[in-house]
């Protein structure tokens, strides 16, 4: 409102001309009208509006609740859409078109496809550190007594010594050696409950733990022990998103089955429906620039610009903006402070992208 007010009457008169033009357009292409002109007259008002985006949001996702999803169905390449080929295709560029207006009234387009983290930009910190990492740390030894024979656990194990015998060549803290399986199955668990609370302790992002964790983590949630938790302001966008036509995907240390746990047992419900894709650190470190690279190119995005990347890690902004990403940083209640003058945009609800 305080924005609207600032706005000259006849200004914002156009602009409201606008929207309700474009929400015509929209209804009229959604709706199947093709005779040429009501299509030439829609695709000037969608290609030449500046400040329709309000009510564009309001109409898809109107008609995305209606279950006339008009967004693409498949989770093909991102792409710079060319050319007239289909009504979807008119869509999809309008959508990929439109953005936000900034505190200049600028228009601020919206990126083709989001990648987010999770904690400290969908979830709380606290989350993780005062329910999964205890939940993980007091349930290891169980998990691994109770799963010891499986071929998961083994599978576990083997990366865990692999980790461990790197550990220790290094000097790291907390780590023990773990006995062979000669010395028996009591002995390995007790060794590597004590190595895995060490990596929990120092909340360390290596493949070996978070792999374990997903797997501990799973129990808790098919006992309802857990419930993922996101910021109110999540499931709002990433509906609206959807709606839009935008592809979000997830990138975190937590493994891609950790991700779908958290996310499909959210406080707001599964939320999986709105996300294309999950990205561990399968993909490579968070920190790491070649990461970023690889998620474009298993993405396929024609340019890393078109990807914007949400985090509250300086350290990841900088590695993901080298890759030529777009990058915001979440600033959320709880979460550690930043390098002063940084250089990056801040956001403080998703709302704002
Ligand atoms: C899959 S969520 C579990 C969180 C987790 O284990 C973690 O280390 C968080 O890492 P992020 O990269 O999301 O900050």
């Amino acid at each position: 409102m305080k924005m609207i007010s600032r706005i000259p009457l006849p200004k914002l008169l156009k602009c409201i001309l606008r929207q309700l033009l474009c929400l015509f357009a929209i209804m009229a292409y959604t709706y199947g009208v093709t005779h040429g002109s009501v299509l030439k007259l829609s695709s000037d008002i969608l290609f030449q509006a500046e400040c329709y985006h309000y009510l564009f949001d309001a109409a898809a996702i109107k008609l995305h609740h209606l279950g006339l999803d008009w967004s693409t169905p498949d989770h093909g390449p991102i792409q710079n859409v060319k050319g007239f080929s289909s009504i979807n295709s008119v869509i999809k560029r309008v959508a990929t078109k439109v953005g936000t207006v900034d505190s200049n009234f600028k228009l601020q387009p919206y990126p083709r496809c989001i990648v987010l983290d999770i904690e400290g930009t969908t979830t709380p910190i606290s989350f993780v550190t005062d329910v999964l990492f205890p939940y993980a740390r007091d349930n290891v030894g169980r998990h691994l007594s109770a799963t010891y024979d499986s071929a998961e656990t083994q599978d576990d194990i083997k990366l865990l010594r692999s980790q461990v015998e790197d550990d220790l060549k290094q000097g790291v803290l907390g780590a023990v050696p773990i006995p062979s399986e000669d010395a028996g199955k009591e002995k390995v668990i007790a060794s590597l409950v004590a190595n895995v609370e060490a990596m929990i302790k120092a909340d360390r992002k290596i493949t070996a733990l978070k792999q374990l964790q997903g797997h501990i983590w799973r129990t808790g949630f098919e006992n309802n022990e857990l419930e993922g938790v996101v910021f109110d302001d999540v499931p709002e966008a990433l509906e609206k998103w959807h709606a839009l036509g935008i592809k979000v995907y997830i990138y975190s240390s937590g493994s891609r089955l950790a991700q779908r746990l958290i996310f499909g047992n959210t406080n707001y419900g599964d939320l999986r429906k709105y996300l294309s894709g999950f990205f561990d650190t399968a993909v490579g470190y968070k920190r790491e620039t070649r990461s970023y690279v690889e998620i474009t190119e298993s993405l396929g995005v024609d340019k890393p610009s078109d990807m914007l990347f949400v985090t509250d890690v300086y350290q990841e902004a900088t590695a993901a903006k080298a890759a030529g990403l777009e990058v915001v940083i979440s600033i959320r209640p709880g979460n550690g402070p930043l390098p002063e003058n940084h250089g990056f945009k801040t956001i403080n609800s998703f709302l704002e992208i």
